[in-house]
């Protein structure tokens, strides 16, 4: 065997002298040419048929080195999003995304009920949100609840959950919104109708939710919603934080570090944003002590959460139970919870409404109903200056709560989440989870999922959420647009109190056109904006008609 070696080898450096021979110095330098070309063949036919291989897959070719990167790139030229639903229904509700080499990108991506299921609930523990999320998130949201698993996170959930679900709370939450939309929200619509102007509508509505969660959570009004639509400082440096956080997400966890260190790009805006939050959010804290210290009649009236939890004492010691630093974590979580996702939800409520006018008439006639009852049973059938909808009013419009919620189906405020997963596992449909995977759920591409919803499942129908008239709530592993299990979100209740509230007050008064021509399309963030804001027109309607 030694000897046919040595003879072939033998025969090819012949061969190849020979070749060298005959073509003298030009052939010596073509000879490393044809190695070459041939390298290039060899190549292509082994990533032609690993990604035909890989297309049959995983629905997505994958290269060398850069893995599926390619795909995603162009994905991202369009609307990522209906990109990432094209390619989770033909994988049949999950796929695997493989990134580059050394990068954070690999994950598995689903839309899948039973997966979302077995995820949020069954089991619960072995997806927490994870170190790599926590981390990426902690210079802004600290300890808060929305970067918390295990203990931390549970002790605040269950202290928010009690305050939450308190009647103190919920006369907060009613009365603030009273205030915000009735001074603030229907004057600066109304200034606009008068000059037959344009206004910015998903601006106006995130200015509205921004005041209405500070009061919540602070019990300070910060005046976003005022006339001018003035740019306030601590909102300003709020939202600053936020993105440059977000950007974290797609730079390499050394790169942004390292930038951190350096304070340079983002990292300097996000310090910059931050020290502005802080210098805020600690000033209120110490006064809000001095307060609740001097047993004021201020602070025994207060039900935000940040004199809730100011108030609460150690079992055993007696002193306060929360740090200022923790005060600030919990208040700046729950404004980043509460602030955007009402009111984008609100702004594709009203896109929805302009194309498909038969809705709108449905929930004016609903409204119309409440109002007329009310007007029947007033004494003496006096008349109010200002109809102010009343909580059970809120509650028995059960047509608009379906409209929102089909809203909601098709454009969740939150059109992505992701867990981590800590020990390896098997999804309900088979995908093996290897420990330290990030899981991605899909709650736009949920939406528009046949196998879900039905052939209709791109419709814009509210109906599809009554039965006889009555509102009837959808599993929440297939309406995932508040999340599910333990950490199903706090705010729901309130959301849906807020965003009902906000459009009746709106739609009973006038009706929105949006401007012709105006393009709508969402923005790529963690919170599903509309890129373009919503420019409407507003026009008065004829109170006689009630
Ligand atoms: C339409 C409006 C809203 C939608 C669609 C929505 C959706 C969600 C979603 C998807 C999550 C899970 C996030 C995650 O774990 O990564 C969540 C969590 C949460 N939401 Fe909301 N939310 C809305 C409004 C609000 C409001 C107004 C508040 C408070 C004022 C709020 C408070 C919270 C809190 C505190 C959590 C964290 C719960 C936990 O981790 O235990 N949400 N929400």
């Amino acid at each position: 065997m030694a000897d046919a070696g040595a003879q072939i080898n033998a025969t090819a450096t012949a061969d190849a002298a020979a070749a060298g021979r005959r073509h003298g110095i030009a052939g010596i330098m073509m000879f490393p040419e044809v190695q070459a070309v041939e390298l290039l063949i060899a190549v292509s036919i082994f990533v032609a048929i690993h990604s035909l291989r890989q297309r049959r897959s995983q629905g997505l070719p994958s290269w060398p080195l850069v893995g599926m990167l390619p795909s995603l790139l162009l994905g991202l030229r369009g609307d990522m999003y209906e990109w990432v639903t094209s390619v989770v229904k033909s994988r049949g509700g999950t796929f695997t995304f493989h990134g580059p080499i050394f990068t954070n990108l690999h994950c598995v991506v689903t839309a899948d009920p039973r997966n979302l299921e077995h995820l949020l609930k069954t089991r619960f523990g072995n997806f927490p949100k994870g170190p790599y999320f926590r981390d990426t998130v902690r210079d802004l949201l600290g300890d808060g609840i929305f970067g918390a698993d295990d203990d931390t996170w549970r002790t605040q959930r269950k202290a928010a959950s009690l305050e939450f679900h308190s009647s103190e709370f919920r006369a907060l939450t009613a009365s603030s919104l009273v205030e915000l939309v009735h001074r603030r929200l229907i004057p600066v619509l109304a200034a606009v109708e008068e000059v037959n102007g344009v206004v910015d509508l998903q601006d106006v509505l995130l200015r509205l939710t921004f005041d209405n969660v500070c009061l919540i959570a602070f019990g300070v009004d910060p005046g976003c919603l005022r006339p001018g639509l003035p740019e306030i400082p601590f909102a300003k440096a709020f939202e600053d934080a936020t993105e440059a956080t977000i950007v974290r997400f797609v730079t390499p966890t050394a790169v942004w570090r390292a930038m951190r260190a350096l304070g340079v790009g983002h990292e300097r805006v996000l310090q910059r944003s931050l020290a502005a939050v802080d210098e805020f959010a600690y000033d209120v804290i110490r006064k809000r002590r001095q307060e609740v210290a001097g047993a004021a009649a201020a602070a025994a009236r207060r039900s935000d959460l940040l004199t809730v939890f100011t108030k609460m004492r150690d079992a055993e010691t007696g002193a306060a139970a929360y740090s200022d630093k923790f005060l600030r974590d919990i208040c700046v979580n729950f404004i980043l919870a509460g602030r955007d996702t009402s009111s984008v939800a609100l702004a594709w409520f009203f896109w929805l409404l302009t194309k498909n006018p038969g809705v709108e008439e449905k929930i004016l006639d609903e409204i119309d109903a409440i109002v007329a009852a009310r007007r029947k049973t007033a004494k003496g059938g006096e008349e109010e200056e200002e109809l102010v909808f009343q909580p059970e009013e809120v509650k028995r419009m059960e047509y608009l709560h379906a409209a929102l919620s089909e809203a909601l189906r098709l454009y969740p405020s939150v059109p992505v989440d992701h867990k981590e997963v800590v020990e390896d596992e098997v999804f309900p449909d088979g995908t093996v989870l290897k420990k330290g995977t990030k899981v991605i759920y899909a709650m736009y591409s949920m939406g528009r999922m046949e196998s879900i919803w039905g052939e209709d499942c791109r419709d814009y129908k509210p109906e599809r959420w009554l039965r006889d008239g009555r509102f009837m709530s959808e599993s929440a592993y297939k309406f995932t647009a508040f999340n599910g299990g333990p950490r199903l979100c706090l705010g729901k209740d309130f959301a849906y109190y807020q965003m009902k509230f906000a459009a009746a007050s709106i739609l009973h008064r006038y009706r929105v056109d949006v401007v012709d021509g105006h393009p709508v399309a969402p923005k790529m963030a963690l919170t599903m904006y509309m890129k373009y804001g919503l420019k409407v027109k507003l026009t008065k309607r004829d109170k006689s008609k009630l």
